[in-house]
């Protein structure tokens, strides 16, 4: 097996890898990195969770002229939270070496980006919209740029950004190297890719299924005014360590957060219109697990790599089947297991069709679990909360009391007893949320590539100064559902 340390790399970032827990090369990786240390135009495309940011992070890195004070590599990332984390990985890569990443997107305050730039950062990691205004500010320059980098290339094609990154890339003189990363790579990207690239080199790392198969993929056939409390069955039964559900809008996700949130599940939502800063909060809280449920539109759906999402819910089927890979793919990363349950209402089945055709794998069909299920997991969940509690071995206080209670009633009884009190039985608040129609199909684009044909609520730009982020769902939402804190069940 290959080892980072047998790349033609200097041993600060073997060393940083090894920090960060990187001793072998992921299959893209090995693959990616060589073609990258020559200098060539790639595309490459693995399954979500395969390492593809230090597939370009470590050859990008290792190409970094420390003597020079010019941003010399620019990753650009479809949403900011994207950009936020690629940067901090970017960083752990160039720890050793010293390069330094800054990231630059919509919605942070853009003179503390203009201080963090003028200290002359190596890499700069950003969404279009933001980036586009500090070169016109001229805060920015992209006269030594030698490598740029578009992570998920094809949703920055399908929010519209194509002459956003065109504009960008007009801004950079030298000859630099592209580097194209997505786990999904339609047919259009290829046909963009021609354009701005000089003869890629196309790398694939083949799968018998385009998802990955640690992620168990399960469907659900709903009616639409069931989904809420089908959705809260199942939270109860399979008690995920951390999971994301995906609503289909702003609105969506609002109302879905605020019904969590009144049945006492610890939720919180992002999207479009939330402010950046509780955006970004409601992000590390969940990354620490203080919340354990993250609900959010596609602008969660690519790249975000948070340890300890075990579930993924598709409250909503996606607009496109490339984003279904993407949404599950916020589960199962790195080799751990993961699960996945997509709704689908009657009229969407076409949908569902057509994602298992491009996934090449077929969904196993979940039945709508009934109150003895419900029931069973929930006992299911007590007990384990009991034995950890019980591995802990932090309960001498209580053993006086428990001889007691021995001495008196059957073990089973106080046993039971205890579990029932530690229960958290079904909180059933009523909730109603707005419905949403069923998707409509759409008829599959003619692919004339290129173009962006699916360009949606693209605006001029002019005034796109607070995009980072814009995604295509409805623009009206109002910040509720922020309070989030532990917020367990507490009946
Ligand atoms: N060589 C490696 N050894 C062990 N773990 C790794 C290695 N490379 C990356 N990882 C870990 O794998 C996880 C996924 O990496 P990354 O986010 O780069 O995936 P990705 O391919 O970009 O996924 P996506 O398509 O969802 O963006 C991260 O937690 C990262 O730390
Ligand atoms: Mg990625």
């Amino acid at each position: 097996m290959k080892a980072f340390k047998d790349f033609n790399i200097g041993q600060d970032i073997v060393k940083a890898l090894s920090n960060m827990g990187f001793e072998n090369p992921t299959p893209i990786q090995e693959k990616a990195i060589p073609v990258a240390l020559e200098g060539r135009d790639m595309i490459g495309q693995a399954q979500t969770g395969t390492g593809k940011t230090t597939a370009f992070g470590v050859p990008m890195i290792e190409k970094m002229d420390m003597n020079q004070s010019k941003v010399q590599g620019l990753v650009i990332a479809p949403t900011r939270e994207l950009a936020i984390q690629v940067g901090e990985e970017l960083n752990r890569i160039g720890q050793n070496k010293g390069v330094r990443t800054v990231p630059v997107y919509g919605g942070q305050d853009i003179q503390r980006q203009i201080k963090a730039l003028k200290k002359h950062p190596q890499i700069v990691v950003a969404t279009p919209g933001r980036l586009l205004d500090h070169i016109r500010r001229r805060t920015i320059r992209l006269d030594e740029i030698h490598t740029v980098v578009l992570d998920e290339a094809d949703e920055m094609l399908n929010m519209g950004f194509i002459e956003d990154i065109e504009a960008i890339m007009a801004e950079i003189p030298s000859n630099y190297q592209t580097l194209l990363f997505s786990a999904t790579m339609p047919k259009r990207i290829q046909n963009l890719a021609e354009r701005f690239m000089d003869q890629p080199e196309v790398i694939r790392i083949k799968a018998k299924q385009l998802t990955v198969e640690n992620i168990e993929q399960y469907y659900l056939e709903i009616k639409e005014p069931q989904k809420f409390d089908v959705l809260c069955k199942l939270l109860d039964i399979e008690s995920p360590e951390l999971a994301i559900i995906f609503g289909r809008t702003k609105k969506r996700v609002d109302e879905l957060t605020e019904g969590l949130l009144k049945r006492g599940y610890s939720a919180e939502g992002i999207h479009g219109d939330i402010t950046q800063s509780k955006r970004e909060r409601a992000i590390k809280r969940f990354k620490d697990q203080t919340t354990d449920i993250l609900v959010a539109t596609d602008v969660a759906a690519r790249g975000l790599d948070i340890s300890g999402v075990t579930h993924v819910y598709n409250f909503d089927l996606p607009q496109d089947p490339e984003s279904y890979v993407h949404r599950i793919g916020r589960t199962g990363r790195a080799g751990n297991k993961g699960q996945a349950v997509t709704f689908v209402v009657p009229r969407e089945f076409e949908h569902l069709k057509n994602i298992e055709e491009l996934t090449k794998h077929k969904m196993t069909r979940k039945q709508i679990p009934s109150y003895d299920d419900v029931l069973e997991g929930i006992q299911q969940a007590t007990r384990d909360e009991l034995l950890s509690v019980i591995e802990e071995q932090d309960f001498q206080k209580y053993k006086h009391v428990a001889e007691n209670l021995l001495d008196e009633y059957h073990s089973v009884d106080v046993v039971a007893a205890a579990l029932k009190l530690l229960a958290k039985e079904p909180d059933r608040t009523p909730v109603k949320l707005t419905a949403v129609s069923p998707l409509r199909v759409k008829k599959v684009s003619g692919g004339k590539g290129g173009g962006g044909n699916r360009n949606r609520g693209r605006r001029g730009r002019q005034g796109d100064r607070n995009r980072g982020g814009r995604r295509r769902d409805d623009r009206r939402s109002n910040n509720r559902g922020q309070k989030g804190n532990r917020n367990r069940r507490n009946s």
